[in-house]
């Protein structure tokens, strides 16, 4: 490979998985050692990419100067950090490594919940869905004031837990927006939101937009994912085109309001 090769990241613009990989690379300096290849998940993957991810379709996957693919989004994070020790982004401390990855444990279940709640489509679930979420949250919050009761990120820095739940912070603002969520202003979350507020307002994490969000999922808030298509509709939410800062804001009404492409400025 030439000198310059860099590494290369296929993702989906604004994938949650994504966006660890930017903010852990902007904490450690290396935003310039890595191109972002922009995958439209509106369109059938091209067979170049399929070739090299073995048929496998989840992103974001990272291939090497010498063209070896490494695929999981917490599995590269943790093979940037080995190959660019400096600075460590994670725990040094064996003991205190372990509690970020105790913390990371719960974030597939604090993930899944937020999606599942977003996608919901049945009115007389919504409040079962916003039980369920703030379960997820008062876990975080008691973990976090066992480990952490002072602090405000989980150790003095925003590390390597930040890194991981951050982009999910972001996307939940699909629920506050969609479903009126909001963290109740009581002490069973105050640990666990003075975390987040931390964490949405760190300076390596400003990839994505309130607005952005809002506009591209909106069709995860009318139940379908991945770029699917609802009936009646030629354009997903997700589409590269026209540019979200261009989109009107959507309705907010997911239940009972269905926007058209031309209600949502998608078509140009
Ligand atoms: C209904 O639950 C969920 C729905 C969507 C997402 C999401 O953010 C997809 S982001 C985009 C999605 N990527 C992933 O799910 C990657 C997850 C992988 N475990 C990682 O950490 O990299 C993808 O590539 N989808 C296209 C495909 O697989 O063909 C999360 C959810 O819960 C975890």
């Amino acid at each position: 490979m030439t000198s310059d090769a860099r590494m290369i990241v296929y993702h989906i613009p604004v994938c949650p998985f994504s966006q660890r990989l930017e903010i852990l690379l902007d904490l450690k300096g290396l935003k310039d050692a890595v191109t972002f290849h922009k995958v439209d998940i509106t369109v059938p993957r091209p067979d170049w990419l399929q070739q090299k991810l073995r048929n496998t379709t989840a992103l974001p996957a990272l291939e090497t100067e010498d063209g070896r693919i490494v695929k999981e989004s917490l599995v590269i994070l943790r093979y940037l950090e080995d190959r660019f020790p400096e600075p460590m982004i994670r725990q040094a401390d064996p003991y205190r490594h372990a509690v970020e990855n105790m913390l990371i444990a719960f974030e597939g279940d604090f993930t899944t919940t937020g999606y599942r709640y977003v996608l919901n489509q049945d009115r007389d679930q919504r409040d079962a869905f916003r039980q369920a979420m703030l379960a997820q949250y008062r876990k975080l919050d008691d973990f976090l004031a066992h480990h952490s009761p002072q602090g405000t990120f989980l150790f003095e820095e925003f590390g390597l837990a930040e890194t991981v739940f951050t982009p999910m912070f972001m996307r939940f603002w699909f629920l506050d927006y969609y479903e009126d969520f909001a963290l109740p202003d009581t002490a069973d979350y105050a640990r666990v939101r003075r975390w987040r507020d931390a964490c949405m307002s760190h300076p390596a994490a400003r990839q994505v937009t309130h607005d952005e969000i809002v506009k591209l999922y909106y069709d995860y808030a009318k139940g379908a994912g991945n770029g699917a298509l609802l009936p009646g509709r030629r354009f997903s939410s997700f589409a590269f085109e026209p540019h979200w800062a261009t989109r009107p804001m959507p309705p907010r009404d997911k239940y009972g309001v269905s926007a058209t492409d031309t209600e949502l400025g998608l078509v140009v």
